[in-house]
C-alpha cells in the first residue's frame, strides 16, 4: 500500500502542559479513513497540526508524499495536498463571501481565476450548498459555515484530508449529509471526532491517544451511570 503521511518517533510537549505526544509512529496509507479518537486534551489536534506543520516537532520525523519534511517550506506543499478541517470554521473563513472564500485554496495553488471559480461552484454544489456562492461567509450558520468550509477544502482537490470535529455544531440532516459526501470522497482521510456513531459511518481504523501514546485499537468508552437525586 502507498504510504501517504507517516511519523516515526514523533513527540511533542507544551512549556506547562508537558509531553502531549510521546514518540508517535504512524502510518497512512491510501485507502485508510482512521478515526483519531482520544479524551478531550488527549493530543489529537496537536498530532495533526503537526502533519501539517502547523506546529513544529520537537523530536521524531514526518515524511509526507514520499519525502521528509522538516522546514516550513516543504510543509507548504504538504497544506496543498493535505486538506485541513479546522475544529473551528471562524478559523478557516475569512473572505467576505462564500464563493471567494472557496476559491481562496485553487487561487493560492496557482490556478488561473476562471479554473479556480469553477472548481469553487463544483465543490459548493458537492456539499449541497448551490446557490451559497454570493451569500456573506459571517452572516452563515454553524452548520452552514462547516460545509463551505468542507466545500473550500475539496476545492484544493486535495489527495488526503484531516478532519478535526468535522461533524460539530450539525444538525441532524446536515451531520447525514456529511456522513453521505465524506463516505463518496475517494481520499484517505484523518477524521477526530467525540462522535462514535458518524465514525462507524466512516472509519475503516480506529487509533487512540492515551497518556501520550497512539494506540492502534478502538476501547468502547461505557460512560459512568450514577442515579441523580433530585
Ligand atoms: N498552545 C498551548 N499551550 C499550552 N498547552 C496547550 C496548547 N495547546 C494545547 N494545549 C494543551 O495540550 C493538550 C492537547 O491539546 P489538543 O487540542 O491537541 O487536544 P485534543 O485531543 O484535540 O482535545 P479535544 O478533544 O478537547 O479537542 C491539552 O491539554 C491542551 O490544553
Amino acid at each position: 500500500m502507498t504510504v501517504l503521511i507517516e511519523t516515526r518517533g514523533l513527540s511533542y510537549r507544551y512549556p506547562r502542559r508537558g509531553e502531549v505526544l510521546n514518540e508517535i509512529d504512524f502510518k497512512l496509507e491510501a485507502g485508510d479513513r482512521v478515526a483519531l479518537t482520544g479524551s478531550n486534551g488527549a493530543g489529537k489536534t496537536t498530532l495533526l497540526h503537526l502533519l501539517v506543520g502547523l506546529k513544529k516537532a520537537k523530536a521524531g520525523e514526518i515524511h509526507a508524499f514520499g519525502a521528509q519534511r522538516r522546514e516550513e517550506k516543504e510543509f507548504v506543499e504538504v497544506r496543498a495536498r493535505a486538506g485541513f478541517l479546522f475544529q473551528d470554521p471562524d478559523d478557516q473563513l475569512f473572505c467576505p463571501t462564500v464563493l471567494e472564500d472557496v476559491a481562496f485554496g485553487p487561487l493560492n495553488l496557482g490556478k488561473a481565476r476562471d479554473e479556480a471559480m469553477q472548481l469553487a461552484h463544483q465543490a459548493l454544489v458537492s456539499v449541497g450548498l448551490e446557490g451559497f456562492e454570493e451569500r456573506v461567509t459571517h452572516q452563515l450558520s454553524g452548520g452552514e459555515k462547516r460545509m463551505v468550509t468542507l466545500a473550500s477544502v475539496l476545492a484544493m482537490e486535495p489527495e488526503v484530508l484531516l478532519l478535526d470535529e468535522p461533524s460539530n455544531a450539525l444538525d441532524t440532516k446536515a451531520r447525514w449529509r456529511l456522513i453521505n459526501i465524506l463516505q463518496e470522497l475517494p481520499q484517505a482521510m484523518i477524521i477526530i471526532s467525540h462522535d462514535d456513531d458518524f465514525l462507524d459511518h466512516l472509519a475503516n481504523r480506529w487509533v487512540r491517544l492515551e497518556d501520550a501514546k497512539l494506540f492502534e485499537d478502538r476501547r468502547m468508552i461505557v460512560p459512568e451511570l450514577r442515579a441523580v437525586t433530585v
